[in-house]
């Protein structure tokens, strides 16, 4: 899809507004611990798209035909496939930014046994992070740390809350390695791999359920699409991500699920080509 028709779009995207309680920043908090307990939590979840089909409303014709695929929490997914077929649009409905015009997106807990153990629940867009292609475009801020925080509550919100984002940012900045670089320096300033990181520590504030990326290497030098490469298998170890790319080889040894989009918005399980 065209870039420039999304900009609008990104651009709130990227800055979301944080709706946080406290409750639910502590309750993130405690999320990002999880793994070095994971041992003794029971069962696992699972993201499920069902029957997704998805027309764009005034059209005659389905961009995404009954797309069907599940990841399990803690793994990462890569969707490849020709330009066109639909990949961006599918990251969209995922996203909550379009809705499907028929089938479900849901979170499917199972229990120790591999057998559900309740009803599965709708994914709440809220709990999804995702970073656009060249998200760099759509910095609006002339600091760091001005561009991280965003959208933030200024005035109305609690001290403890406040407290909380403040936490929050300093773990996303360290947990993409941001931390050497000062909050001062103009976004804009940053090498192609550490906007990346930046565009990642943005939607890393708030810890999403699930993060997707949108062609993650797309337009960057050799060194900083390794960086790049390097911080995703870092944050694979406690995150799950979806990515879709072209460049299958560089991403390759990260991916535990592959499917390829086909023109006509079809998806199969597939392993990558390469
Ligand atoms: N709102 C819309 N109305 C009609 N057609 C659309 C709309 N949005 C996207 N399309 C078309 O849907 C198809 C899928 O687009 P999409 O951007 O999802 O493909 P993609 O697989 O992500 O491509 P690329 O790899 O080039 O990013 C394209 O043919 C595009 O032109």
């Amino acid at each position: 899809m065209a870039t420039s028709s999304l900009s609008t779009v990104q651009s709130s995207i990227n800055h979301k507004p944080l709706q946080l309680s406290p409750q639910r920043v502590s309750a993130k908090l405690n999320l990002i611990r999880i793994p070095q307990n994971h041992s003794i939590h029971c069962g696992y979840s699972c993201f499920e798209v069902k029957d997704v089909s998805y027309r764009p409303p005034g059209t005659e014709l389905n961009l995404l035909n009954k797309v069907t695929f599940s990841l399990p929490e803690r793994s990462f997914g890569l969707i490849f496939g020709q330009s066109g077929s639909g990949k961006t649009t599918l990251l969209q409905l995922l996203s909550g930014i379009s809705k499907p015009t028929s089938g479900s997106i849901c979170v499917q807990r199972y229990g120790n046994d591999g057998n559900p153990d309740k009803l599965p629940e709708q994914l709440s867009p809220e709990k999804v992070g995702i970073v656009f292609q060249f998200p760099e475009r759509y910095f609006v801020a002339d600091t760091i740390a001005d561009e991280v925080t965003f959208g933030w509550p200024r005035r109305k919100s609690s001290l403890q809350l406040r407290e909380h984002l403040a936490l929050n940012l300093q773990r996303a900045v360290n947990w993409v390695g941001l931390n050497g670089v000062s909050l001062d320096k103009d976004p804009h300033s940053l090498s192609g791999g550490y906007k990346r990181r930046l565009a990642l520590a943005i939607q890393l504030v708030e810890v999403p359920d699930l993060l997707i990326l949108d062609e993650p290497l797309a337009g960057l030098d050799w060194k900083a699409r390794a960086d790049v490469v390097k911080l995703l298998k870092h944050l694979k170890k406690e995150l799950t991500v979806l990515v879709v790319s072209h460049d299958l080889k560089e991403l390759a040894a990260l991916v535990d699920h592959s499917w390829r989009m086909e023109i006509g918005g079809f998806l199969r399980e597939e392993l990558l080509p390469v």
